[in-house]
This record gives structure tokens, C-alpha cells and sequence, in this order.
């Protein structure tokens, strides 16, 4: 259900126009808490070879602008260094989305402030070239951070402020070198934001499409376990129906064979049955069937598979049954048919519903087919009705009597 929900959200979204970035909160939520780990870490990952990079170009610093070399060690290392590394764990730790981004954005600024500060503090004749590779910082923040686009925006135009202040101010710079190096400056944060802004579309339409794919399989996977629950299940009871039960019965078969253990099972039949529709109504029929059905679930135990074997016949199949087990489980269900005293006017002593029962214990044997312990078991039931109902019995192999015309009747009546 939730995850229908999100389904449609997720083709909501799917479906809005192709400028929006930020998803409706639920979707927005979730993309967060699935890329939260991974894009924090990729973060830390591009922040530390950028911090490396910054440094690195202490070289250029000491080859362009021996003069402020010392200034460039102690704001480079001393200050834009200790204050990445400080950010990056912070982020590596986990902060909330906003605050990530927040201080991601900040070193692009911080950078920014420091390398212009070196920028100043030289008069070397060709320090000022150094203005053209400031660009770099915004290749930094936002195609290499990839920051979310409304702080690559804010962190960008911040730093093109910036600059732009430091560089007006500048006076060793010639004129034209300052309007050259504006002009770069904005190409180069206009194309960079464009490449952040496909870049995070691109990265959001994928999750939506992953993210429908993943909840689709398990919304039909969901409805494939319904179906199939369905078709193992008696609608009027509840309980498992025949086709459940032949499943199980083969299992169970093969397993008795290996582990050499007994398999037991019961035929439970309601008695005068067609009385009671004939008196009370076919719905209430159905009624007395589902109670029946219930206590005969309700005391058996839940190892064992109860079944609709058809109409007013049950199954019950129990696992690992012995034959001292088997017969006062069948007496429990007996007893709890009866005791729920449905009334049966006119048809027996006790003029109750009640149920016989017929029980065979069987240990398997590989010339035995599982058919086999279902016609003993149907000709034990046979037995019980015959001796007068709302009673078991319970099979005997040897004293079976095979040849009996009755019985032969109930067994094929019951496949
Ligand atoms: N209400 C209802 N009746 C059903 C359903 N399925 C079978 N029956 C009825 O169950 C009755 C079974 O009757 P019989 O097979 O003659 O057996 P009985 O009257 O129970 O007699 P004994 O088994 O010999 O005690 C029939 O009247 C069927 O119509 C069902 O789903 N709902």
C-alpha cells in the first residue's frame, strides 16, 4: 500500500516537466535517504583531490610570485587546508542534505576568498595571470562536487563577486587583462552551471527510473503471491483446497520416505449433511461449513494441513504423525465439531452437527504410492459411518477389508 503510493509519486514526478529538479517531498525523501551515503562520500572523495590540487599549486605560487610565497603556505595550507579537511569529515560523519551542501559550497567560496587574498598580496609582473585559473574553483564546485544546483548558483555568482571585486581593485592588472579575465570568468561559471544543471537532472530522472522498476517488480510480485495464495485456498473456508493439498501431500511423501517417519491422515466427513441443507437452507450450509472448518483448524495442530477436500469432506494431513498420536488428534476434532452443538434437528441422538472420521497411519514404503494412504484412510472413514457416525476409525492395513464393495465406492468418491 505504501509502496503503491510511492509508485505513483515516483510517475508523478516521471511525468512533470523536464526543468523541475527538486522532487514533491515524499519522492524527495527517499532519493535523499537512498543516495545520502554515496553522494556524501563521493563528496569527501573529489573534496580531498581538490584540497590536493589547491595545494599543489603553491608551485605555480613560488615560480609566478616569489613575494608572497609565505602568504601563500600560511592561507593555502595553514587556513584553506585544515578548514577542507575539517568540512570533509564533517560531511564524511553525515549532516543533513542541506547542510552538506551548505558546506560544500562554502570551500568553493572559502577558495575563492583565499586564492584572490594571494592573488593581491603580490606585485609580481606576472601574478595576475593566475585570475584566469580561478575558473577551476567553479569546474570545482560545480561539475566536481556537483553541488545541488540552487548552491552551485548562490556559491558561483558569490564567487564571481568576488573576484570581480578583487580584480577591479587590482592595480598591477592592465585593463584589458581585467575585462578579458571577467569575461572568461562568467563563460566559464555560465557553462559550468549548465553542465550542473543536466548533471543533477540526469541524476534524478535515473533514480525515478530504478526507483519505478524496483517498486513495479514488487507491486507484481506482490500480486503474484496473492494469486497464488488464492488458487491454493477453499474461498467459502479459508482453508487450503485440494490442489494446496496435493502439493503438500508430495512433499510430505518424499520426505516420509527419506526420514523413513510415519505420515498420517484423516478423512473427515460431516454427518447427515444433507439433512441439515435440506432443513436450514443451503447458506446456512455454508455457514455450518465454515464453523466446522474452523474448529477442525483450531484443534489440530499447526503443523498440520487442514483441506476442503470437496464439499462436506475434509483432510487433515499431519506431519510425523505415530499411530498413538494420530487417534486422539482425530477424537480432538471430533469432540470440537461437536461441541460446538450446531443444532441438526431430527437426524441423530445427539441432534448436533458431528463429523466421523476415518485415520490412517501409514509408514511410507517405496512400493506405496501416496494414493495409497488416502484409500485406506477413506475406507476407515467408510467404517466410521457405517458403525453409526460421529465416531473414528482408524485403519489398519492388515484387517482392511480390501474387497469390500462400499468401501471401493468411498475411495474413488474421494480422488
Ligand atoms: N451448503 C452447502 N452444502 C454443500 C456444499 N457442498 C456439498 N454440500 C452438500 O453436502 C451434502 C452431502 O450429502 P451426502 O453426500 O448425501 O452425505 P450426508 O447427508 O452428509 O450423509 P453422510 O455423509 O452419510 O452422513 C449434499 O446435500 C451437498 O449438496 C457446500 O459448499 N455448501
Amino acid at each position: 500500500m505504501v509502496n503503491d503510493v510511492l509508485l505513483k509519486d515516483v510517475e508523478d514526478e516521471l511525468g512533470r516537466g523536464a526543468w523541475r529538479l527538486r522532487f514533491a517531498d515524499h519522492v524527495e525523501a527517499h532519493f535523499e535517504a537512498d543516495t545520502q551515503r554515496q553522494r556524501s562520500r563521493n563528496m569527501v572523495v573529489a573534496g580531498l583531490i581538490a584540497a590536493f590540487i589547491y595545494n599543489l599549486f603553491l608551485i605555480n605560487d613560488f615560480s609566478f610570485r616569489p613575494d608572497a610565497f609565505t602568504t601563500a603556505v600560511a592561507l593555502r595550507a595553514g587556513v584553506m587546508l585544515p578548514v577542507g579537511l575539517t568540512i570533509l569529515w564533517w560531511v564524511y560523519r553525515g549532516v543533513s542534505p542541506r547542510t552538506r551542501e551548505f558546506l560544500m559550497a562554502s570551500t568553493v567560496i572559502c577558495a575563492t576568498l583565499i586564492s584572490c587574498m594571494i592573488l593581491v598580496s603580490s606585485t609580481a609582473r606576472y601574478s595576475y595571470l593566475d585570475v584566469f585559473s580561478f575558473g577551476l574553483i567553479l569546474v570545482v564546485g560545480n561539475i566536481v562536487y556537483s553541488l545541488r544546483f540552487g548552491y552551485a548558483l548562490a556559491s558561483s555568482v558569490l564567487s564571481v563577486l568576488i573576484i570581480v571585486a578583487f580584480v577591479v581593485n587590482y592595480a598591477p592588472m592592465p585593463l584589458e587583462i581585467k575585462r578579458l579575465a571577467i569575461f572568461t570568468l562568467l563563460a566559464n561559471g555560465a557553462f559550468t552551471l549548465v553542465a550542473n544543471y543536466r548533471l543533477e537532472r540526469s541524476e534524478r530522472l535515473a533514480y525515478l527510473h530504478v526507483l519505478r522498476e524496483k517498486l513495479r517488480a514488487g507491486h507484481y510480485l506482490k500480486n503474484n503471491e496473492m494469486l497464488s495464495q488464492l488458487s491454493l485456498t477453499d474461498p467459502l473456508t479459508n482453508l487450503a483446497n485440494r490442489r494446496q493439498l496435493d502439493m503438500e501431500f508430495a512433499t510430505r511423501w518424499r520426505e516420509a520416505v527419506d526420514k523413513n517417519a510415519w505420515l498420517g491422515l484423516m478423512v473427515i466427513d460431516i454427518d447427515h449433511f444433507k439433512a441439515y441443507n435440506d432443513r436450514y437452507g443451503h447458506l446456512q450450509g455454508d455457514d455450518c461449513l465454515r464453523q466446522v472448518a474452523r474448529a477442525m483448524q483450531l484443534n489440530s495442530r499447526s503443523a498440520d494441513l487442514v483441506v476442503r477436500f470437496g464439499g462436506e469432506e475434509f483432510v487433515v494431513l499431519m506431519a510425523e504423525a505415530s499411530p498413538e498420536a494420530a487417534e486422539p488428534a482425530a477424537e480432538r476434532i471430533r469432540r470440537g465439531v461437536e461441541a460446538l452443538q450446531i443444532a441438526n434437528a431430527g437426524v441423530s441422538p445427539q441432534a448436533v452437527v458431528t463429523v466421523s472420521v476415518g485415520v490412517a497411519v501409514l509408514p511410507p514404503e517405496a512400493n506405496m504410492t501416496a494414493d495409497d494412504i488416502l484409500s485406506h484412510a477413506d475406507q476407515a472413514l467408510y467404517q466410521a459411518k457405517r458403525r453409526g457416525r460421529n465416531r473414528i476409525w482408524v485403519a489398519n492395513p492388515v484387517d482392511l477389508p480390501n474387497a469390500d464393495d462400499a468401501a471401493g465406492d468411498l475411495c474413488r468418491s474421494a480422488r
